[in-house]
């Protein structure tokens, strides 16, 4: 009997997602060993760009040590079998960066807005498909709209192009049953796939991942050894094992996977990626994890503690692209602290 899941595919996001991680300080050996790794264990997907995506490198969000095209252009020189892919937040990225990705050999595009805002992403999408690219959309901070208005703005996407949408927890804030009914919505009120990308702030991700697949996603996201934003995303290598465990076959080499996790990515990883107390802050006060440095950063630069930003951050609802707002709130933290005393 054929075991489920080849209809599942898997986008390993480390060398995109993980670029937060590592302030965007890639080297172009580094994605070429990681990428060269994860083809040859038949990795479906590998998402290549700076952590905001294309366009990313600037002061607001962090400057690239290598170009990202070069990286894509490294990535794809290096994939055998494996598809690149690239994310584009619009505003961040724009269709002339779109293009470059494309023409150095990108396959995807994941076309990225706040989950309440995909109207911005009709001309991003419609430009991927007419550039031959698959183009899915990707609605962050999915934990904090109402299901409703989820399913509204995925089915905008999908009437712009999109191929599939996903459910992107980019807080690390949905629990099990959150992402369940979320997932549940949008494959009742769409006729395309249906995706899902987590973070492990709150140490659900590979829950969440499964509640996901059981709820028939078919496109799924995880980064090796967690090398993603905050507490970093599914672990691909251990979503793979209890798929397997599960009966789902993926077609991907788990001891491949395993090895290339230990050699070629452990040695990349700045730090632990264990939930700390600032990555639990993020999930508990469902902020967006790639703002985790930045808090660190402020709240050394004010005397505050960044879990203090992060729950104000939390309060006040910020959305990506307001990371000028993490110096705002520590600076009027430190002002109250110090009246206060
Ligand atoms: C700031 C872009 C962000 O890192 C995209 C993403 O992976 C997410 O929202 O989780
Ligand atoms: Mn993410």
């Amino acid at each position: 009997m054929n075991k489920p899941g080849k209809d599942i595919k898997i986008t390993e996001v480390c060398l995109r997602d993980g670029s937060h991680s590592v302030a965007h300080q890639f080297t172009e050996k580094q994605v070429r060993d990681v990428t060269r790794a994860l083809d040859d264990a038949g990795m479906h997907y590998i998402e290549v760009s700076h952590g905001d995506g294309l366009g990313g490198s600037t002061i607001q969000y962090g400057r690239s040590l290598v170009d990202e095209m070069k990286l894509i252009e490294a990535a794809v020189e290096e994939a055998k079998q494996s598809k690149i892919a690239v994310l584009l937040l619009p505003g961040i990225g724009t269709v002339h960066e779109l293009k470059e990705a494309s023409k150095r050999g990108a396959k995807l595009v994941r076309v990225a807005t706040h989950v309440t805002e995909a109207d911005v992403s009709a001309q991003h999408i419609d430009m991927a498909r007419e550039l031959g690219m698959e183009a899915l959309g990707f609605l962050m901070m999915a934990h904090s709209a109402p299901v409703e208005k989820l399913v509204e703005q995925a089915k905008l996407m999908e009437s712009y192009g999109a191929q599939a949408v996903y459910v992107t927890d980019s807080a690390g804030a949905l629990l099990p049953h959150e992402v369940r009914e979320r997932v549940r919505a949008l494959r009742e009120n769409l006729d395309i796939e249906v995706g899902f990308h987590g973070h492990n702030n709150l140490s659900v991700a590979v829950a969440n991942t499964l509640a996901a697949i059981e709820e028939g996603a078919t496109r799924i996201d995880g980064a090796v050894r967690c090398l993603g934003a905050g507490a970093g995303n599914t672990q691909t290598e251990v979503l793979l094992a209890v798929m397997d465990r599960m009966g789902y076959d993926v077609g991907i080499d788990l001891y491949k996977m395993m090895d290339l996790a230990e050699d070629v990515v452990g040695p990349i990883i700045p730090g632990s990626q264990e939930i700390r107390k600032g990555s639990l802050a993020l999930g508990y006060a469902g902020v967006y994890s790639s703002f985790l440095l930045h808090a660190e950063r402020a709240g050394k630069r004010f005397g505050i503690d960044p879990r203090d930003i992060l729950i104000e951050l939390g309060e006040m609802k910020v959305v990506g692209g307001q990371e000028d707002m993490i110096i705002d709130v520590a600076a009027n933290l430190s002002k109250k602290q110090a009246v206060e005393a």
